[in-house]
């Protein structure tokens, strides 16, 4: 199936004012959609970041597809590879780990392989599920990603979500988004407030919902001793702690004092972390996102590698749209070893460039599309409109995601660390 064009789109859309290590989110998330049009009419869809070099970079491998086979995954690989000035990589590592050590391809290849197996998904009337080897589960759990947050957004806008900056305040919003989307275990963003005020907060949760396993994530917003002193304070409360400290060797250190294992998306985000992060016992949970990770084919590939190791596998999550939740959702489905129940930013959301209908939450999950490809359509007017934000919000946008590539390792090098 011939791909014959491919059009991206940069959107923007209301992100409320989320409270993180950085600072706030609002007064918009960006994001990108690729439509992949292929023979016969076929448009794969797909959704990715939207910060300007991401866009420029994946601008440049888009403009090489055209001609080339939407089935023949391995030949937009090496296209991805090649109009990004890299040779084909088939060093020592294999082609999987060569290519997904550089995250750059790997983020750039994920959205045209969503894309392109959502189009060959429409091409054979299958979804996309069937194509990554069958549905594990029928539906895919998610977790109550509970963040502290203002009342007023700096654009005057004003959500009904109100201020969350309390422990009692955390609670209620646990309680209306558990009652809404009925999930069954809880995720706190912190890294915030001091980390007293934190495991206060874990432990007011912990008093409201019994039943319901918790995680806290402070993306690396505390020291080595302070992250051992939280451990130690949550030990018996935590499902497991997220990306406490940076680094392998600081990750490392915590995790022989702590009882509940460490988790992370930020210190093991390709496949060339694996093996430093094995060797020092650093983590007990990777979350996968298929957005970072080389694609979808490749976060399935990541479920296998944490089997071998005895790692567990959940999933990550930035400010997101309804391509990339079905996108999750599938990979999620397709792979046996993913048991933790997923985060999504999908509950602050509030406008979207799909199609209502298909993606919908029941006690906390998301029962996996039925129809060909991902499953979802693409709601143009909205699309339109989402453009449009994007094309008005200029500089104010804040850049969700160059905030994410920050991270590794700049990011780690510039916060205020309790
Ligand atoms: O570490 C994580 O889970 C994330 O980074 C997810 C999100 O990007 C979150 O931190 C945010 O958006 O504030």
């Amino acid at each position: 199936m011939k791909i014959l064009g491919a059009q991206l789109t940069p959107v923007a859309f209301d992100d409320p004012p989320l409270l993180n290590v950085m600072g706030v989110h609002e007064p918009y998330a960006l994001r990108s959609v690729l439509r992949l049009q292929c023979e016969d009419g076929i448009v794969g869809l797909g959704e990715s970041y939207g910060d300007a070099p991401f866009l420029e970079q994946l601008g440049k491998a888009l403009a090489a597809l055209p001609g080339l086979d939407a089935f023949d995954l391995p030949a937009l690989r090496d296209s991805v590879a090649r109009s990004l000035g890299h040779a084909v990589i088939t060093d020592a590592h294999g082609l999987i780990g060569g290519f997904s050590a550089n995250k750059t391809l790997a983020s750039v290849y994920s959205i045209i392989e969503v894309a392109a197996m959502d189009a060959q998904g429409k091409a054979l009337g299958v979804p996309v599920v069937d194509l990554l080897g069958g549905k594990a589960r029928d539906r895919v759990d998610f977790s109550a990603y509970l963040f502290y947050k203002y009342a007023a957004h700096q654009n005057g806008r004003t959500d009904d979500w109100g201020e969350a900056v309390t422990p009692e305040q955390i609670v209620e919003q646990a309680r209306r988004m558990i009652g809404q989307f009925g999930f069954g275990s809880i995720k706190l963003k912190g890294g915030v407030f001091a980390p007293d005020v934190e495991c206060a907060t874990i432990e007011a949760l912990a008093d409201a919902f019994p039943e319901h396993p918790l995680r806290i994530d402070p993306n690396t917003g505390w020291t080595v001793p302070t992250s051992i002193e939280v451990a130690r304070r949550l030990g018996g409360v935590l499902e497991y702690l997220e990306d406490p400290t940076p680094g392998i060797e600081g990750m490392a250190q915590v995790a022989r004092e702590a009882r509940m294992p460490l988790a992370t998306n930020m210190c093991v985000v390709s496949f060339a972390d694996i093996a430093p992060a094995v060797r020092e016992r650093a983590v007990g949970v990777i979350l996968s996102d298929h957005h970072f990770w080389g694609g979808l084919r490749d976060t399935s590939a990541l479920g296998t590698l944490c089997d071998t190791f005895g790692i567990g596998l959940s999933m990550h999550s930035n400010s997101h749209l309804g391509i990339s939740l079905a996108a999750m959702v599938h990979v999620a489905a397709a792979t046996r070893q993913l048991t933790y129940a997923c985060d999504t930013h999908w509950p602050w959301k509030t406008q979207d460039i799909i199609e209502p209908g298909v993606l919908t939450f029941e006690n906390g999950s998301v029962g996996v599309p039925t129809g060909p490809g991902l499953g979802v359509v693409l709601d143009e007017d909205e699309l339109a409109l989402a453009h449009e934000r994007y094309a008005a919000c200029g500089q104010t946008a804040r850049d969700d995601v160059t905030y994410m590539r920050q991270y590794v390792p700049s990011f780690t090098a510039n916060i205020k660390r309790w």
